[in-house]
């Protein structure tokens, strides 16, 4: 990924920005993989602290407050072209076509997002031909997504502006498109606020699911599909460290429940059609253009402005944890489940023989209690932070969550993930 804009606005952004600059100069981040990953850890800390200091105030417990203060500092005029125009087909077709041979062509949903970006990117940089499609929603600040989607033109990915849910647009792609994979990563993310907007879930990661699904069962080739699970399938299951063969049907809030129901549909279009589908189970992903309603993001906003922050516990007192896992780990088991993926067998809407359905978990394996991700931060910041220490509302969230990553490690080559401490240990 590409580095974040200026962020030279405050005492504490240039000290990190001359440290990233010495490392640079010394040549130090090209000594070893340690010092190239502490690099992108502060990488990761100045783009949160660049969209804290330079984004409109925004709420974990109310996402939608963003839109009120949107802000586009970018002409929309830059990214759109007419759908359906011959300059639009070009653009579609020039960014699907693979550079390399054997490249794939994957269709991308939610490529303005935090880890549609990056794979999106990850993908080009390798020779694959990559289509974003997102609808660049105000859930929170679309002008990071716009940022995002910036960032992609200069690596040569475009973005189609529409829904998951407008069928005519997703069967023009694939009109144009003969596409081998779909990277299906478009959602309605956030545990708690599915209790504000509920439709939000069913809209995005049902219908829009289902819709997907439906344009992708009668296209000629049928793409292979790798989606976004989540976690939070596992709910209320307290087996550790979660393994994909755990119970799932204990879903703690609407949003584990769609990914659920995505995950049983995703069984439905395998058996009648033939579609070969990997569902990946995301644990927490943090890291450079992260997403503002994460903790780790308005935490530390909150830390700088000096307001209290809410740093749950369960309802017995004991430590709230998330095994919380970093973007470039995501990006790998996402390139690494499209790689190893099988070609659907259906045609025309028909199965022709059994196809490949996969679910794996994409986590860190080392939780790390909520309480030791606020003094981590509260040391990158040199701020002490307010601290409100509360029970875990009744609002969606799970205690803690663990995973078992030994499948994806096995069928994706995987040798090893960062480890949260290890960049805890280099930078405090
Ligand atoms: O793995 C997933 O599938 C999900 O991961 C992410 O959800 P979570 O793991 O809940 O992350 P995040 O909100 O950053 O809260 C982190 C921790 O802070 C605690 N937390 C939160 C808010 C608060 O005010 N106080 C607090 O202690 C909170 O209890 C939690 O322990 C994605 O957002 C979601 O879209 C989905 O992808």
């Amino acid at each position: 990924m590409a580095s974040p804009p200026d962020t030279s606005k405050t005492l504490k952004l240039e000290r990190y920005n001359s440290y990233l600059r010495r490392l640079h100069s010394t040549k130090v981040i090209n000594a070893s993989s340690k010092y190239l990953f502490r690099a992108a850890l502060l990488i990761a800390l100045v783009v949160i602290l660049f969209f804290t200091l330079n984004y409109p105030p925004f709420s974990g417990n109310n996402p939608n407050h963003a839109h009120l203060h949107h802000r586009n500092f970018l002409s929309a005029s830059l990214f759109t072209s007419t759908a359906g125009g011959a300059a639009w087909e070009k653009q579609v077709r020039h960014s699907s076509t693979p550079k390399n041979p054997n490249g794939l062509s994957v269709l991308v949903t939610g490529a303005a997002g935090f880890v549609g970006s990056h794979c999106s990117i990850a993908l080009r940089k390798r020779g694959d031909g990559v289509l974003g499609l997102d609808n660049f929603n105000s859930y929170y600040d679309p002008s990071l997504k716009r940022a995002r989607q910036n960032l992609l033109l200069k690596n040569q990915v475009f973005i189609v502006e529409g829904d998951l849910n407008d069928a005519p647009l997703l069967t023009k792609l694939f009109d144009i498109v003969p596409f081998t994979h779909i990277l299906h990563l478009a959602a309605q993310a956030g545990v708690r606020y599915a209790m504000q907007n509920p439709q939000s879930y069913v809209s995005s990661n049902i219908a829009g699911f289902v819709n997907l699904l439906e344009v992708a069962k009668t296209a000629n080739p049928q793409p292979a599909i790798v989606w976004a699970s989540s976690s939070s399938v596992y709910g209320l299951n307290s087996k550790v460290p979660f393994s994909e063969s755990d119970r799932t049907d204990q879903p703690a809030s609407l949003y584990a429940a769609t990914k659920k129901a995505g995950e049983e549909i995703a069984h439905t279009y395998n058996h009648i059609y033939g579609l070969s589908l990997t569902g990946l189970r995301f644990f927490t992903v943090y890291g450079p253009w992260g997403r503002p309603d994460m903790a780790y993001f308005f935490f530390t906003k909150d830390i700088l402005q000096g307001k209290p922050i809410d740093v749950y516990q369960t309802q017995d007192k004991k430590q709230v944890a998330r095994d919380f896992t970093y973007i470039d780990d995501v990006v790998k088991g996402c390139l690494g489940a499209l790689d190893t993926a099988e070609k659907s067998t259906g045609s025309g809407g028909k199965k022709k023989g059994p196809a490949q359905l996969r679910v794996y978990n994409l986590g860190n394996t080392s939780p790390v209690p909520v309480a030791r991700l606020v003094s981590i931060l509260e040391g990158l910041l040199s701020t002490k932070a307010k601290k409100h220490v509360i029970k875990m509302p009744r609002n969606g969230d799970v205690p803690y969550t663990h995973a078992n990553v030994t499948l994806a490690f096995r069928d994706f080559g995987i040798q090893t993930f960062h480890r949260f401490s290890y960049w805890v240990e280099k930078i405090c």
